[in-house]
């Protein structure tokens, strides 16, 4: 896409009498407003519905034996030490991975047996929030965030474009003068913001969020933290976060998987160790969730020197 042909200028015009969530974004320490509609979910069928569910790679079993549902508006943290599987998961939920054995129904619909055309046209129902942003560095801010509604939508007037890209970026806390930056212009913690913006222009049902605060300051974190939550009381989104970061877990959660390394298990032992809301972490009955919340080494310690022995 050829950035100078937008009309950006125009755009940038229609911005300016937006209001900013909070004005001090520009110096990453903003906080977003919670002062917002509660749209909780109309009805709590699953969205999600996973079988049975393995993972191989190579032979190597990631994941196996996974049933779970998701609810529609759930939010859901995905915490396990590193390499449990965790992304694997979340991957697979959306049809980037295919599962070795067992299904995944989106809205009752198993998205392995979608034509390339029917899994494209439902993955506009998902947004995604990467590690790292994923934004174009040869776009500015504007563009990114417009950029799914030019893909998916080509038939979308550029008045609405600019209409949708304003209240998304305003919605993240953006003052708008970031809107004609190009990403290595703004903070991470910006470029974080802007992901999440355009991860919502499409009105997303399902957002995933790949470790959304790693790499940030407490801070910031936090002002990421609170775009989720601020997120999820404008929309009834359903939120899936994968994320080492038990303070995100436990902020923006309403119920916590925590998932243990396969090879780590016994046959027939659940690799989910815990499944519930965050304020029973620290209780939970299985010692290796209360280890892993603590943050202690604890059992991991002694299985590792079997492993090696
Ligand atoms: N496409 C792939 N091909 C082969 N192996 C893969 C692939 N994707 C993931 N893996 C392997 O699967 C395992 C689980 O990876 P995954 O990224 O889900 O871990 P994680 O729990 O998200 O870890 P982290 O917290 O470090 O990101 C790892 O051993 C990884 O190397």
């Amino acid at each position: 896409m050829n950035t100078e042909e937008q009309p950006i200028d125009d755009a940038l015009s229609q911005l300016d009498d937006a209001s900013p969530i909070d004005d001090r974004s520009q110096d990453d320490d903003a906080s977003p407003i919670d002062d917002v509609p509660n749209t909780e979910p109309s009805n709590a069928a699953p969205l999600i519905d996973v079988t049975n569910l393995s993972i191989d790679f190579d032979g190597n079993c990631i994941l196996s034996g996974i049933t779970r549902s998701i609810t529609r508006g759930q939010t859901v943290a995905v915490i396990g030490e590193s390499g449990c599987g965790k992304t694997v998961f979340m991957k697979t939920l959306v049809a980037l991975l295919t599962p070795t054995t067992g299904t995944v129904l989106f809205d009752g619909v198993d998205l392995n047996q979608l034509t390339p055309a029917q899994l494209a046209q439902t993955r506009r129902r998902f947004g995604f929030v990467f590690q790292n942003a994923a934004l174009f560095d040869s776009m500015n801010i504007f563009d990114n965030v417009a950029f799914p509604i030019r893909q998916n939508e080509p038939t979308t007037s550029e008045d609405e474009v600019r209409q949708r890209v304003r209240k998304h970026l305003v919605e993240v806390g953006l003052p708008e003068d970031v809107a004609r930056k190009y990403p290595a212009e703004i903070s991470g913690g910006m470029q974080k913001r802007v992901g999440l913006a355009r991860a919502l222009v499409l009105q997303p049902e399902l957002i995933v969020y790949d470790e959304p605060t790693t790499g940030l300051d407490p801070i910031m974190s936090d002002v990421i933290n609170e775009l989720i939550l601020h997120t999820r009381r404008l929309y009834p989104v359903t939120s899936v976060v994968v994320t080492h970061d038990m303070h995100t877990a436990r902020k923006v959660a309403d119920r916590v998987m925590m998932f243990y390394p396969r090879r780590m298990l016994d046959e027939g032992q659940s690799q989910i160790l815990f499944d519930g809301p965050p304020s029973q972490l620290e209780n939970a009955d299985d010692r290796r969730v209360r280890q892993f919340v603590r943050g202690e080494a604890g059992d991991r310690i002694r299985e590792m020197s079997r492993a090696m022995a």
